[in-house]
């Protein structure tokens, strides 16, 4: 087994150290994670889960610190010295005690000169922690005068940030501004002026969960970015849409004239589609097939997941089959595939307004680490919430792999159908079978082993947007079957070789794809599972470790090689004669490059010098020795 050392540092990887909020001259009990000798911080981690990047100097060890006691006579708190009424906030529990959970709302953007910088309430954000007080002993011992000076200095910086004492009020703070209102489970009592000892603390907490939140780096181009992809994406969707319609399906070709608004509204459509999304929504929830436990979350809480995707794959399909045989028209989906897909649009559009809305009532623990930018279209687009719950009825979760997915499968099949009818055919053609039951595998392999899409990086840390809301209801059904539709009106013989060399890739892909990504969800979940104790692996601070051998040895993303080879076997079939249907491949390679780097990005914030060891043993991403 690899290991790895932290460099001689004053502090080592593990030790329980008393960590300085920033902007404050309160300690908190942090966990030392890491220590950057090039930038020379160290990166703790404090018990509510939020990491920071610290300097040695405000950092002291746990000895000379004492637990501020609950039962601490309240006249003692400097707090109570009423002049130095700088209030954040105000809360509705009098606590005794530091440890009760501060509750503000913060409104944070970066994007705003300071001139501007004020803003409305946008967040409510609670942090849990136990702060300790530093004794006389210690202060002195650690702090010398220049020090306190300038912190001093800058805690009054930060509260002098005029704060209003309503739930509406405005907040100017470094490095960002935020405003304050009481928590909605705090209670209904009006709310109350915070003791300043509170309020400092409130200060001093938002202050560093905003540090935590701005320092998430901006994916997709970042704010202009969202604005780009928000047209772009159901833009090219209208295009391939319309160019797969046409006679000769140049990408190149001028597409056809947009259709009058009226065309592409079409309310029983629209119908059609709401129906199918219930039908699902009815199989997820219920009582069948097991209740999986998903990653643990920031909180430590594991949320529960009804696993039950092959069950509603197979009553989807008898369900279809019972339709069709009762004489139901599946050749409605091709002929009206533009207004089912614009009706799918809107219900995504409608689905990410709501999912944003609620998730400015939503606690900030509850808030994905990147979706939380400030930034009102970026956050729309990217997600802010991370996993949106409807009771135990979960978005993000069904919307992934319901719908879309199983819709994929049902619109395939239709364009079999659309295919036999155009050209007169009693059976589909081979290029069509190969693809139908290409697709049809891996959705329902996706389904069988649904469970391993809790350890993907879209459940564990993306947030619920309009980029998943609209990937899930009309990019994955709507443009992953361009295949299929472009073999309704294109045929393409296959020799016998040609099929069995394409059916030969594509098995190699799936079994590249299926070992792998079993062994990093077997690995994630039971790491001590005596089956893979072959497997050598490299502790990170974290407390997980990263497989090192295995298929996780052979290339970084060994999963994302197996798509791919997949993804050729998908387009193969179709010929050479047109681009469009190599659509999916070139957009794949494209996602999944970008998702490979936002991974990278990711896992080197968490895993810190683990992850770069890993890179520099594991050289490759995607295709060995290549890429
Ligand atoms: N068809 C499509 O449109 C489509 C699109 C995207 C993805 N996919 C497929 O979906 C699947 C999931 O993809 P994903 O993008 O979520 O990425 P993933 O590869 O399943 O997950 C990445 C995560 O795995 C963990 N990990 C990375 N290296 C590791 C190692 N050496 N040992 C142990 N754990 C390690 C890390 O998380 P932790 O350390 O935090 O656990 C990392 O964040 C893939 O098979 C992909 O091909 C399909
Ligand atoms: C709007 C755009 C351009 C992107 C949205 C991306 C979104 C469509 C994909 C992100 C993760 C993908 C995914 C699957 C489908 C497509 C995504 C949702 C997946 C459910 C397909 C079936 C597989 O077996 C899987 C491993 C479960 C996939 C998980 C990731």
């Amino acid at each position: 087994m690899l290991s790895m050392k932290m460099p001689t540092v004053k502090y080592q990887r593990g030790d329980t150290v008393m960590g300085r909020w920033p902007g404050s001259s309160l300690y908190y009990e942090v966990k030392v994670l890491r220590f950057d000798a090039k930038s020379q911080l160290y990166t703790v981690i404090y018990k509510d889960g939020t990491e920071l990047e610290l300097k040695e100097q405000d950092i002291k060890s746990a000895a000379g610190f004492q637990t501020r006691s609950r039962s601490r006579s309240r006249s003692r708190s400097p707090g109570r010295r009423r002049s130095r009424s700088r209030s954040p906030a105000r809360t509705t529990r009098r606590s005794s005690s530091r440890t009760a959970a501060v509750v503000a709302a913060a409104a944070i953007t970066d994007s705003v000169p300071p001139s501007r910088r004020d803003t409305k309430l946008k967040d409510t954000l609670e942090v849990r922690l136990s702060p300790l007080q530093q004794t006389k002993a210690a202060e002195n011992n650690s702090n010398n005068k220049h020090e306190k000076k300038e912190e001093k200095q800058k805690e009054e910086n930060n509260m002098a940030n005029k704060v209003n004492e309503t739930s509406e009020a405005k907040v100017e703070a470094e490095p960002a501004r935020y405003n304050l209102r009481r928590r909605k489970d705090d209670g209904g009592a009006k709310p109350a002026a915070a003791e300043p000892e509170q309020q400092e603390e409130v200060a001093a907490k938002m202050a560093a969960t905003l540090t935590a939140t701005l320092s998430t780096p901006l994916d997709f181009g970042g704010k202009l970015g969202a604005y780009f992809w928000l047209l772009f994406l159901p833009a090219w969707v209208l295009f391939l849409v319309l160019q797969v319609n046409l006679e000769d399906p140049s990408l190149t070709n001028f597409p056809p004239p947009l259709p009058p608004l009226e065309a592409l509204l079409d309310v029983q459509a629209f119908g059609f589609v709401i129906l199918w999304i219930l039908f699902q929504a009815v199989l997820y929830i219920l009582p069948v097939g097991k209740l999986s436990e998903g990653m643990p979350l920031r909180s430590g809480e594991r949320l529960k997941y009804r696993t039950n995707g092959f069950f509603a794959i197979v009553v989807s399909a008898v369900a279809v089959a019972a339709a069709v045989y009762q004489g139901v028209d599946l050749t409605y989906i091709h002929s009206h595939f533009l207004q089912l897909a614009v009706a799918s649009f809107l219900i995504s559009v409608l689905l990410s307004v709501y999912l944003y809305v609620r998730s400015r009532y939503t606690s900030p623990e509850q808030l994905a680490l990147g979706g939380n930018s400030g930034n009102v279209v970026y956050d729309f687009f990217k997600g802010r919430e991370l996993n949106p719950r409807i009771k135990d009825f979960d978005l993000k979760f069904f919307c992934e792999m319901r719908p879309g997915l199983i819709g994929w499968c049902l619109i395939n099949f239709a364009m079999a159908l659309a295919e036999m009818k155009k050209q007169g055919l009693d059976a589909p053609s081979n290029p069509m079978i190969l693809v139908n039951l290409f697709q049809l595998l891996y959705v329902v392999d996706g389904l069988w082993n649904e469970e391993a899409i809790l350890t993907t990086m879209d459940l564990m840390h993306d947030g619920f947007g309009f980029m998943l809301a609209f990937g899930d209801l009309v990019w994955v059904p709507f443009t992953y079957t361009m295949q299929s539709y472009y073999l309704v009106s294109h045929p393409n013989p296959l020799s016998l070789p040609a099929l069995t060399a394409i059916v030969i890739l594509k098995l190699v892909g799936f079994y590249i794809f299926r070992k792998s990504n079993s062994e990093k969800n077997a690995f994630r979940r039971n790491p001590s599972d005596p089956k893979l104790s072959y497997l050598k692996t490299i502790p990170t601070a974290t407390g997980k470790s990263l497989l090192v051998s295995g298929w996780w040895g052979v290339v970084r993303h060994p999963n994302y090689l197996g798509d791919l080879i997949m993804a050729l076997a998908w387009s193969l079939p179709c010929g050479f004669s047109h681009l469009l249907p190599w659509y999916y491949m070139i957009y794949f390679i494209i996602l999944l490059v970008h998702r490979d780097s936002r991974d990278m990005s990711e896992c080197r914030r968490k895993y810190g010098s683990a992850w770069d060891e890993y890179c520099r043993t594991v050289r490759y991403r995607i295709i060995p020795r290549v890429y």
